[in-house]
């Protein structure tokens, strides 16, 4: 990992009056974040289109934006995306097709890509971060032969292996089982207060995003409607401004929030 990667570990990120346009449709709309903060998960919510996914790529700087956005010191936005690339990992939501390697070597080539460790590091740290996923088994199987589940969970290893400074994961739970959902939930907790990363998931699973996350973010069209801490920011009357729906949330005996969906509103 170079070292300016590093010097960010202790910072935030900051995203001011972000704008991004398909053709002539507004998808985000001058939006402004409160910092988001180092070694906590930020879960952002919000309905289907709300432009969850452009965010993170305009974060990621994969989709064209304007406005500022910043990792620490690290101007994000007026970055080469090699430099960007190199302090962010994005996990899309749609993998891309994949090509005919064993699992371990995908995830060594992910370690050394821009960073030039050994290949005896690169393995260790490739088995290391398989192990912790709970994948170990799958290390000599071929990419190209794996469930779409296990693909997921490659691709996450992949993007943890890198040791980003910013780790952008689009939807990391949707082909997963529920052991590996709650898997893979501690397993970036874990990273993401080690390394003392910024961490920004989308998911859809409102339980799973309130009792995993420490903050969230919710958007709808484009725009900033809450954040902060999720038991301070998700209300009843959130959720039905959100999503439309009329929920209720109650406190579980590991003194976590559990929504309860009673009907559309
Ligand atoms: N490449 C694109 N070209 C044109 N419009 C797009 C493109 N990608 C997304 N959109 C539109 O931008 C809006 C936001 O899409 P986005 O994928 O960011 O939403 P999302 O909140 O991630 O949705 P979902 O929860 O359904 O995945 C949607 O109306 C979508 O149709």
């Amino acid at each position: 990992m170079s070292g300016s990667a590093h010097s960010t570990r202790e910072s935030s990120l900051s995203v001011e009056e972000l704008s991004v346009k398909y053709g002539t449709r507004q998808v985000i709309d001058n939006l402004t974040l409160a910092p988001i903060r180092a070694g906590r998960i930020t879960a952002i919510l919000g309905p289907n289109g709300s432009g969850k996914s452009t965010l993170l790529r305009a974060i990621a700087g994969l989709t064209p934006s304007h406005g500022k956005i910043s990792l620490g010191e690290h101007k994000l936005s007026s970055l080469a995306q090699a430099k960007r690339a190199q302090l962010s990992a994005y996990l899309p939501q749609t993998l891309p097709p994949t090509v005919h390697l064993q699992v371990l070597e995908a995830v060594m080539v992910a370690r050394r890509a821009g960073d030039a460790v050994s290949a005896e590091l690169a393995l260790d740290e490739s088995v290391a971060i398989l192990e912790r996923l709970g994948i170990a088994a799958l290390a000599l199987r071929y990419m190209d032969e794996l469930s779409g589940g296990q693909r997921q969970l490659v691709g996450l290893a992949q993007a943890l292996v890198r040791r980003p400074s910013l780790l952008l994961l689009d939807e990391p739970l949707s082909a997963l089982d529920l052991h590996y959902q709650i898997a893979v939930m501690e397993a970036v907790r874990h990273e993401t207060e080690m390394r003392n990363l910024v961490t920004l998931i989308v998911v859809h699973d409102l339980n799973i995003a309130l009792q995993r996350a420490s903050d969230v973010v919710y958007v709808k069209e484009g725009k900033l409607i809450a954040q902060g801490g999720v038991k301070t920011v998700t209300t009843p009357k959130i959720l039905a401004d959100i999503y439309g729906v009329k929920a209720r949330i109650e406190m579980c005996s590991r003194n976590n929030l559990h929504i309860l969906v009673d009907e559309v509103v």
